[in-house]
């Protein structure tokens, strides 16, 4: 017994010296084999390392089974740094080492990218490598790690980086963001999100405001409801209304205070329904999605029609060939489609879990396709207006910290008469340097009482230019009708008088009849 002993410490003792040795070595002996010898040297010394060592390894790779979706652990692991650190329980992202520790255990994260081999040729692009997480840990702990840690920074961890993470502005239209379906980079490039607007810097009508804020509470709060009614949990929002009355802002506010990443999805630079595919694959919970100016992105109506049109076309001459897709169709098939937007939006909430936020903003509603923004997919539909008197208040609370003025009454009045978009308000509600002076409250509020006037005077003028437009045309329409009146009663005039020249003739062919019948009855020589 203690002889087997000693010899089980004996040969470990001389695996050790002999695992020192090579370690020793490693160095010269790197330098002077080949490169395929030393590849399946360093696996070797790799696991006899592993497998001497008192500590586990485990990779989680950034890709799982499907290869174009990352998996949720990793995404779930690259939280960001957060505002106050004491209170993040994972927070790696690349080239940053973390420690941590759980019921006793302690675990070091080591992020790292996995070269490309060199001798490979590759389908997939180089430039990007395969970035996975590699886990240390004692042996003693293993399963603590695998039962109870891992599981709990997938549940706990990511929620509480999620709470106290830095939040991020990802855009796919900017130079670090790959377009490429098989680009492992990632397809959204980000920054920081630090927008300072708030609800209560939005100026809005109070009551429109709140039941905004109970909607987004209801929605955040609601994860069981929604899986007891079997609805994917997400809430689309149309906001719509004349530029600079907020709409951006809204979302803004929006994003701080449901604490969610924003998505600002550039239509115009997707190419095909393919990437805005992957683009939602890469989207992440909590997050919101944004489509600025969405009337503008596609022209979307226009898109189906032509093909509801080329569909009946089709169906028209059905023979049976198999038809070869013309140049056109191959053109219109890499498009982003409204059918491929609708995909996005439906896909959005089935295929990724975690709750989501949608928003298309647009100044012209009523150009949307009926399909895109139905209930359902736009649930709720928000209309940013003009300032009227309660938006101002929070404006000239914001802007200069007035809640009360002599001049508010008078600016109440023309408020209420003026339609003037926040944004304008705003402007002039910042104090300027007027001629070498600070603008005090006092002057900014005059001058938008001035503001107001002239566009009073101006709004005024162009509603009299429009009327004189507008009588102008009909005078134009009413010249246009009485011409044509006019040519039409010549017309029939001349037609009258055509019909009776027509009569006289029928007489005249009459008279000759009887003439005729009378000369024959009489027995003279017919005409
Ligand atoms: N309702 C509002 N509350 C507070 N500030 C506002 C509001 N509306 C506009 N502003 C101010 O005006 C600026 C422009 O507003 P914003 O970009 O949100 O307008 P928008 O409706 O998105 O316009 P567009 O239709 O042109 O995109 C903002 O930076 C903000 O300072
Ligand atoms: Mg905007």
């Amino acid at each position: 017994m203690a002889m087997g002993m000693m010899e089980n410490l004996g040969s470990v003792s001389t695996l050790w010296s002999a695992l020192v040795s090579v370690l020793l070595f490693w160095p010269v002996v790197n330098n002077h084999v080949p490169a395929g010898l030393r590849q399946w040297l360093s696996t070797m010394v790799d696991k006899l390392t592993s497998y001497l060592s008192p500590y586990l390894h485990v990779t989680i790779s950034e890709y799982g089974h499907q290869r174009f979706r990352r998996s949720d652990f990793f995404l779930a692991l690259r939280a960001d740094l957060g505002k106050d650190a004491r209170t993040v329980q994972i927070t790696v992202d690349d080239h940053q080492e973390v420690t941590d520790s759980f019921r006793g255990a302690t675990i070091w994260w080591y992020p790292s990218k996995k070269p490309p081999r060199t001798n490979v040729i590759s389908f997939y692009p180089r430039d990007d490598d395969a970035r996975f997480y590699r886990l240390v840990f004692h042996r003693r702990h293993r399963d603590l790690v695998l039962d109870a840690y891992l599981p709990h920074v997938l549940a706990e961890g990511r929620a509480v980086t999620i709470r106290n993470r830095q939040r991020r502005l990802f855009t796919n239209n900017a130079p670090g963001a790959s377009t490429s379906y098989y680009s492992r980079k990632s397809v959204w490039s980000h920054v920081p999100f630090e927008h300072p607007a708030t609800f209560d810097t939005l100026a809005m009508e109070p009551a429109d405001k709140d039941a905004i804020l109970d909607d987004l509470t209801a929605f955040r709060d609601s994860k069981d409801y929604y899986a007891k009614v079997g609805k994917a949990w997400k809430r689309g929002y149309l906001l719509h209304g004349p530029p600079g009355t907020g709409k951006s802002t809204m979302i803004a506010a929006m994003a701080n205070f449901l604490d969610y990443d924003v998505y600002d999805l550039e239509l115009t630079a997707v190419k095909t329904n393919t990437d805005l595919r992957k683009l939602y694959i890469e989207t992440t919970g909590k997050s919101i999605i944004v489509i600025e100016d969405i009337d503008c992105s596609v022209d979307l109506t226009a898109k189906r029609s032509n093909d509801k049109k080329k569909k009946k076309s089709s169906d028209e001459d059905d023979d049976d060939k198999p038809k070869l897709p013309t140049e056109q169709e191959k053109d219109e098939a890499s498009k982003v489609t409204l059918s491929g937007l609708l995909n996005f939006i439906d896909g959005l909430w089935s295929a990724c879990g975690g709750e989501r936020i949608i928003i298309f903003t647009t100044n012209h509603k009523e150009k949307l396709d009926p399909a895109l923004i139905r209930r359902g997919r736009m649930d709720v539909h928000i209309e940013m207006s003009y300032c009227r008197f309660e938006a101002f208040k929070v404006l000239a609370k914001n802007y200069l910290g007035v809640e009360q003025h002599e001049m508010f009454v008078e600016i109440r009045r023309l408020l209420e008469e003026i339609d003037m978009s926040p944004a304008d308000v705003a402007e002039n509600l910042m104090p300027k340097a007027s001629k070498g002076k600070k603008r005090d409250p006092d002057a900014c509020l005059a001058g938008l009482i001035e503001a107001l006037n002239k566009a009073k005077v101006e709004a005024a003028e162009a509603a009299k230019a429009k009327e004189e437009e507008e009588a102008a045309a009909a005078k134009a329409k009413e010249e246009e009708e009485a011409a044509k009146a006019k040519a039409a009663k010549e017309k029939e005039k001349d037609d009258e008088a055509a019909g009776t020249k027509h009569e006289e003739l029928f007489v005249l062919d009459d008279r000759r009849d009887h003439i005729c019948q009378d000369r024959a009855r009489s027995g003279s020589p017919s005409l």
